[in-house]
């Protein structure tokens, strides 16, 4: 069975201008232990599919779809105090702001204990201990001394870690990191993306990688879904997809790529696709 198995997703936005259609019948799969990349550029519907599958999207949105399940479990039927007790311990999200989706009211280490009081009913000692194993498995250095800081006091690159502790705080099946690396200093990306890998693999969790860059496709994605304009063009294995793109939309993201450059100038991808192609998108 799929972890989290999504048909015929659509979210519409109502605004001043009228209902925008953000993600247009979208369909996708995540199995345990697998890596789902959704590429595709700025404004395509990833984020707002993802967040919608979680259940995170504000009352404008209208979220309709023909099954949206976890673990076979329907999330859009069930109540909302049900949903609560799945997100944030078995399905967790890392975001693209680090900085921001942290409180900056409160110590990392009162956030991140937060989470396990609240979802995994640990006791004071117990919480501070598991804690302090959590920014020990992300890599920050001094953890106990880490946990009275503020979100201010530490780098983009150290803020990233604490949300991935605080994401993996309650062992969740299903990962969904949402441009995890965008904000950070090209240093700092490479050594985020290896700490999401390696913990991926350790714990057999499902990642989903949401991202507007190949390169971290290639590296990451055992599978990869291609989103534009709020539609899927084109789902397929990772080395298919890189060997042999079927959409005219992919072989477009493919073709920017500095190291695919030809000439003096890399193309863009709107010189290279043309919009009416839309109309064949994969459902
Ligand atoms: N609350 C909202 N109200 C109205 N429109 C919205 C809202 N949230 C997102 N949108 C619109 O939905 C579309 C898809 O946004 P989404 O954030 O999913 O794109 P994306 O592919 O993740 O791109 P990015 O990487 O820039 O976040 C965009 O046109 C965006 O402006």
């Amino acid at each position: 069975m799929a972890l989290l198995e999504i048909e015929n997703l659509v979210v519409e936005f109502e605004t001043a201008s009228g209902p925008f259609r953000a993600v247009n019948g979208v369909s996708m799969k995540v199995h345990e232990g697998e890596v789902l990349a959704i590429v595709g550029e700025s404004g395509s519907g990833k984020s707002v599919s993802m967040l919608a599958a979680m259940g995170l999207l504000p009352w404008t949105a209208k979220v309709t779809a023909d099954k949206l399940t976890f673990n076979g479990r329907d999330l859009l039927g069930m109540p909302a105090n049900e949903r609560r007790k799945i997100i944030g311990k078995d399905i967790a999200m890392i975001f693209q702001e680090p900085v921001a989706s942290l409180n900056p009211c409160f110590t990392v280490g009162f956030q991140i204990e937060e989470v396990l009081r609240v979802h995994m009913g640990l006791d004071k000692a117990a919480r501070r201990k598991r804690a302090i194993e959590l920014f020990q498995a992300v890599g920050i250095p001094d953890p106990a001394e880490r946990l009275n800081s503020y979100p201010h006091q530490m780098s983009g690159g150290q803020c990233q870690r604490v949300m991935i502790a605080i994401a993996i705080a309650c062992n969740p099946k299903l990962l969904i990191a949402d441009e995890p690396t965008t904000a950070l200093d090209v240093t700092i990306q490479k050594q985020i993306l290896d700490l999401l890998m390696k913990l991926q693999a350790d714990h057999g969790m499902g990642l989903i990688m949401i991202t507007h860059n190949m390169g971290v496709v290639a590296e990451t994605a055992d599978r990869v879904v291609v989103q534009y304009k709020g539609r899927k063009m084109e789902e397929a294995d990772v080395l298919t997809l890189f060997a042999n793109p079927k959409s005219n939309y992919t072989r477009a993201l493919l073709a920017a790529l500095p190291d695919n450059a030809t000439g003096d100038r890399l193309p863009t991808i709107s010189e290279l696709f043309v919009d009416d192609q839309v109309e064949g998108a994969a459902r």
